[in-house]
């Protein structure tokens, strides 16, 4: 353990800005020692701090000033979030006031926690596992109330239970293997290979479903990129505005209005989605226009759904062509904007991909719009088949539980032509990777990655 991993941190642990109430957490060795030279009880026959209990009372400046009143928690170790101790105070919540007393504690030997060093050390001191500390930042960035419970189930421990079962099945495994390399002889020890192939077959059945699991549901974390894309006076602000429900973008008859690409979210069926707007296409010597034409077109490349608008009464142009050209039709939605003009389907349509549904829509009275909606919650979702597993990994572990299912598989690919001590390479590092999952097996730059990620005060 770092020496750095035993000094006593302080930070401010509620959002910088101004609240009712606002918290400065301690954690360490010296953490009640520290608070103790600040704080004041209100009591007269104060009998000293009891462990969880709220201490009602003032926090005293090194100068003898009252600099708020306050209340305080004492948690003693190993019973805390760190399982050090840890002391709470909390003051009022005004930005300035919080720092002046977190700017006290770390004169008196108090370090500034880096962020997530609170959830670290509940790491280091076996509070919590890995997936319980990435659980504890997903719910804190959980963008819709869909994510919650993904993230909740996790930081009970359902993941690390999970991975610790498939982890004790291949080490069950891995010993039969061993009885059958230490006494090759004796062939009541040795399992036969078709009893390994379903043990194997078994463990692997059960990582894809978390795998599928991550394919269906990170949209609910990560979000997906929708881009509006058409020609000029197409309507792609309005539509922007129209579905975020509120006047963002600027709207003219004036071809060229967008000359950069703009971006609101919105939330839709619970999947966080970025929606950018981008400047419509039109020959231009204008340089400004001609970049923000460029970062569009980046845009609707990467895009998970790009809706090409199209003003009902115009041609088709080689614009909608190369469109349709570049993007495959399964991100792509055709969408006819300004139906309260004109309702007759323009004779192009019926020349495009079967495959790519059309929508008709109106930006201005808001016709068309909920169905377009729903489909593109429908689109983002996906037609995956349903997974078995309500547990769902984050992308780091997917890559570990990946390298996992691949070691198995090479272990079944040659299960019938190798010696059982070559094989067992492949369930060695098929658990090793289930352990990077947990923490138990881990380097620090994995950690760093996972930490850094944290907010100050967490
Ligand atoms: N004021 C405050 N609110 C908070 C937290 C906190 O640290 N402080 N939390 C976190 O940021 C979350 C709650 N999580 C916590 C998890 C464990 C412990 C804790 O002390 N656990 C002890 C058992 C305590 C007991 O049983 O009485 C332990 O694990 O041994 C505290 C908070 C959300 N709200
Ligand atoms: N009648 C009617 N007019 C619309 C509709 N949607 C947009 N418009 C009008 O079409 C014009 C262009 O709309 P914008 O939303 O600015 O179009 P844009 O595609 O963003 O245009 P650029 O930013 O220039 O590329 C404006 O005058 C809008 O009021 C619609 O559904 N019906
Ligand atoms: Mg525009």
């Amino acid at each position: 353990m770092l020496d750095s991993n035993k000094d006593t941190i302080a930070a401010i642990c509620t959002p910088l800005g101004k609240g009712g109430v606002g918290i400065v957490r301690i954690s360490g060795e010296n953490s009640l020692s520290i608070s103790l030279k600040f704080f004041k009880s209100s009591k007269k026959n104060f009998a000293g701090i009891k462990p969880y209990r709220l201490h009602h009372g003032y926090f005293i400046s090194h100068q003898g000033k009252i600099l708020d009143e306050v209340l305080l928690a004492y948690m003693p170790k190993p019973g805390s979030y760190t399982g050090e101790d840890v002391v709470e105070i909390n003051c009022h919540g005004g930005p300035a006031i919080l720092q002046l007393i977190l700017e006290e504690l770390l004169a008196s030997g108090a370090r500034l926690a880096k962020p997530g060093e609170f959830t670290y050390r509940a790491f280091l001191n076996g509070k919590m596992d890995l997936t319980q500390a990435e659980a504890v930042i997903e719910l804190i960035n959980a963008p819709t109330k869909e994510a919650i419970p993904l993230a909740q189930q996790k930081l009970q421990g359902l993941l690390q239970q999970k991975i610790q079962t498939l982890k004790k099945d291949l080490e069950t495994l891995r010993q039969e293997f061993c009885v059958a390399v230490d006494f090759p002889e004796e062939d009541l020890e040795c399992l036969p290979p078709e009893k390994i192939q379903t043990k194997v077959q078994k463990t692997i059945e059960e990582i894809n479903a978390l795998l599928t699991a991550y394919e269906q549901k990170h949209l609910y974390q990560d979000g997906a990129l929708v881009v509006i894309a058409g020609k000029v006076n197409a309507g792609k602000s309005s539509l922007l505005n129209a579905l975020i429900g509120k006047e963002r973008a600027i709207v003219t008859p004036i071809p060229g209005t967008t000359r950069d690409y703009l971006e609101e979210y919105i939330n839709i069926q619970g999947i966080p989605v970025r929606l950018v707007d981008t400047a419509g296409l039109r020959e231009t010597k204008d340089e400004v226009e001609n970049i923000g034409l460029q970062k569009g077109l980046e845009l609707i490349l990467q895009s998970d759904l790009c809706l090409l608008l199209v003003d009902i009464r115009e041609k088709f142009s080689t614009y909608e062509q190369n469109i349709l050209e570049k993007i495959p039709h399964h991100k792509i939605f055709v969408v006819l904007n300004k139906i309260d003009l004109s309702s007759t389907m323009p004779k192009w349509t019926e020349n495009i991909n079967p495959k790519i549904p059309i929508f008709k829509i109106s930006a201005q009275t808001g016709k068309g719009l909920k169905e377009l909606s729903k489909a593109i919650g429908k689109q983002l979702l996906g037609t995956q088949k349903e997974s078995s597993s309500a547990l769902v990994p984050n992308l780091r572990q997917k890559k570990c539980l990946e390298k996992a299912v691949s070691e198995l598989n090479l272990l079944l690919q040659h299960l019938f032509e190798m010696p059982y001590d070559l094989l067992s390479v492949h369930l060695d590092l098929a658990c090793q990777h289930l352990k990077e999952i947990t923490g138990e097996i881990t380097s620090e730059e994995v950690l760093n990655q996972i930490f850094e990620n944290f907010c100050i005060g967490k």
